[in-house]
């Protein structure tokens, strides 16, 4: 795992979007696992800068979305697959037919969940899966106690999670769907390479466990410790209760300037 804490001056988002543009100019047909929340907004802006700049084309890059609430309306602002059109592909020139999602209005759920992990499996599998992290430590919508080797399927939201995007939901908390669609911790995990964003005193706990922490199903980003690829991006804030910060700043300082 490689643990990169960020100076004041830096954007967490320019460092994770620096390896997804290296990916696509090395694979103009890159596949990309899209997260939504607050985390991966900085690195969809500096994407779309990029794109905007003509340094970076997007145009044939495929996009996975890793979850979905269920049950939403199709025109619901909160619906994930809007969010991702809002605030990524309607920014840049990605293809919106390139981009897929969970189907969170299907009448089959299974079934829906099957077919998204052939559609991911159809497409090579995901080369590089963006991902934020919940306080609890889900990644996607896998909540503590989620198997570690789950696919894609239905799962119940925590009165946390939903507490915690009730911010998108004007603030009402009986407004956030009760269930979602998520890709599992093993369809996760599958991903060849994975970023993960976190930004703020409020996701150091789950930081803490993530890097340094026992691997567990109550914490399930700590599932990563066993992922061969995964660079975790911080902030000083959210990186306030790791141990060896000192040596992950050192480490990081050691490297040539292409890697940091
Ligand atoms: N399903 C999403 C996750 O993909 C996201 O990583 C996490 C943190 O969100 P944020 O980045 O807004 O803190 O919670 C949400 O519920």
């Amino acid at each position: 795992m490689d643990v990169i804490i960020t100076t004041e001056q830096e954007n967490p988002g320019r460092i994770a979007a620096d390896a997804i543009a290296r990916l696509v100019h090395r694979n103009p047909e890159a596949v990309l696992g899209l997260a939504t929340g607050s985390s991966p907004l900085s690195i969809y802006a500096d994407l779309a800068d990029r794109v905007a700049a003509g340094t970076l084309s997007l145009a044939r890059v495929r996009g996975f979305m890793l979850d979905e609430y269920v049950g939403l309306p199709a025109d619901h602002p909160q619906r994930y697959r809007n969010v991702i059109d809002r605030d990524l592909v309607a920014c840049t020139d990605l293809d919106p037919t390139l981009v897929h999602g969970p189907d969170g209005l299907a009448e089959d759920i299974p079934a829906a969940c099957a077919a998204y992990e052939d559609a991911i499996d159809d497409a090579g599998g995901v080369d590089l899966q963006i991902l934020g992290i919940g306080v609890d430590g889900h990644i996607g919508f896998n909540e503590p106690g989620s198997s570690l080797g789950s696919r894609t399927r239905i799962k119940t939201l925590t009165r946390q999670t939903r507490q915690d995007n009730a911010r998108f939901f004007d603030g009402d908390v009986d407004a956030v769907p009760q269930h979602c669609l998520t890709q599992g911790i093993a369809t996760i995990m599958a991903a060849r390479r994975i970023v993960l964003v976190a930004t703020g005193q409020a996701k150091a706990e789950a930081v803490h466990h993530l890097v340094e922490g026992s691997i567990s199903a109550m914490w399930p980003a700590t599932v990563l410790q066993m992922h061969p690829a995964v660079t975790v991006i911080l902030d000083s804030a959210s990186a306030s209760r790791l141990q060896l910060a000192e040596y992950y700043r050192q480490t990081r300082a050691g490297k040539p300037a292409w890697q940091r």
